[in-house]
């Protein structure tokens, strides 16, 4: 087989579709795949470092009030799909998969254009702009939350999960990845981020937190984004805090499929991937949601996850270094609690993601025999 993927911008919109790509070569592996990605987003980097062939096309967002700058997006739009259309073409694949971000805008509507079969994976349980649009095009519209279907066309719509979910899942023991942090095997660890990119209010009030953390019996392993960590309002601190037994601060975490594995509890803001992880392996959460995202997204996401008592929210304008350490305590220092909510989060986890986009790209690829083949 051989698949076009494409979706960008941030990691909630790339590991699902790196995780697909992993499940892909384990079933199939003699699959071609190529990723089309744009030469700004996170994808640029994540992708070959994977191994996976990038190609990239040219787009921008649209500006949500009217701004000179649309018409440069428009034109930007047209060409980016004439410049797909190309890139499709000689690679000719079987399908599409869309996994958002503006990337897959022109990318997605292009194969379509083709009459290629396409698919857009949505992550969140409210779409994007991107996978709104796309929906009239596409062959299948895959959802991570039921919710979501309400939004696109209901003959077009399945329920896969997340593949990062199953990734996380079917992880394979690999030995104890916190040493590699200077963390310990056998203390309660909770891991702390702010997204794929990090969170200025995340990181405030955990520099608030740090010196009562530093006191604690559990450990903490804390991402503070690569854009904040060397950022003169907190690398001194963080030098500092990097020296306490029980914590350790990096910019980014590179394999958080195992960290999760090794975790026993996550604060970080809601974004869909990171739920879909946390849920695929029962683990509780705190999650403060992002205010600054379409349709405040990520609120309905944390919400389905509190609904269901697999997380606790702290919204972001009440979050401060002691809502922190009070949540934090709440969780790990009550045995019963602790364990509902690992039930119940549990519940809430499809670790079968993948098989079941598979089974979707293998409905719609069906080659129906043509009358010229010699068995048809
Ligand atoms: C600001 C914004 O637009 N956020 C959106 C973006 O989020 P964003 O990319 O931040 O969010 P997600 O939480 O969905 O995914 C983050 C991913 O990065 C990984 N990670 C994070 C930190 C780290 O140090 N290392 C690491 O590997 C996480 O494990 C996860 O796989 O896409 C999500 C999925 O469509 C949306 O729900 C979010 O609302």
């Amino acid at each position: 087989m051989k698949i076009i993927v494409t979706g960008g911008g941030t990691g909630g919109h790339i590991y699902p579709a790196l995780s697909f790509i992993h499940y892909l070569r384990t079933v199939e592996p003699d699959v071609e795949v190529l990723y089309i990605g744009t030469e700004k987003g996170l994808e640029a980097k994540i992708v070959p470092d994977n191994g996976i062939r990038l190609e990239t096309v040219d787009v921008q967002g649209f500006k949500r009030s009217l701004s000179p700058d649309n018409v440069k997006t428009v034109y930007k739009f047209l060409k980016s799909v004439k410049d797909a259309k190309k890139i499709i073409k000689s690679f000719a694949p079987d399908v599409v998969i869309g996994t958002g971000g503006y990337v897959a805008g022109p990318v997605v509507y292009a194969a379509a254009g083709l009459k290629i079969p396409t698919i857009i994976h949505e992550q969140n349980s409210i779409p994007g702009v991107t996978n709104k649009f796309l929906s009239r095009y596409v062959t299948r519209v895959a959802l991570a939350f039921q919710e979501a279907g309400a939004f696109f066309p209901s003959a077009k719509t399945v329920f896969t999960g997340n593949p990062r979910a199953q990734e996380v899942a079917d992880l394979v023991e690999t030995g104890n990845v916190l040493s590699q942090y200077d963390l310990v095997a056998n203390k309660k660890t909770v891991v702390i981020f702010g997204g794929s990119r990090g969170a200025l209010k995340i990181n405030t009030a955990v520099v608030e937190a740090l010196p009562e953390l530093a006191k604690k019996t559990y450990q903490i392993l804390y991402a503070s984004g690569e854009i904040y960590f060397n950022d003169d309002e907190f690398s001194e601190t963080f030098a500092k805090y990097n020296q306490a037994d029980n914590i350790k601060i990096v910019p980014y975490i590179k394999n958080m499929v195992e960290v999760l594995n090794d975790a026993d509890l996550i604060l970080s803001r809601a974004g869909a991937t990171t739920l879909a992880e946390i849920t695929a392996l029962g683990l509780p959460s705190i999650l403060v949601p992002s205010p600054y995202v379409t349709a405040d997204h990520q609120t309905k996401n944390a919400e389905a996850l509190q609904k269901a008592g697999a997380s606790l929210m702290i919204k972001n304008d009440q979050l401060t270094g002691n809502a922190i350490i009070s949540a934090i305590d709440s969780l790990l220092l009550d045995d019963k609690k602790y364990r509902e909510m690992a039930d119940n989060a549990l519940r809430e986890g499809t670790p079968d993601a993948s098989v079941r986009l598979y089974k979707v790209v293998k409905e719609i690829t069906v080659k129906t025999p043509s009358k010229g083949d010699a068995n048809g």
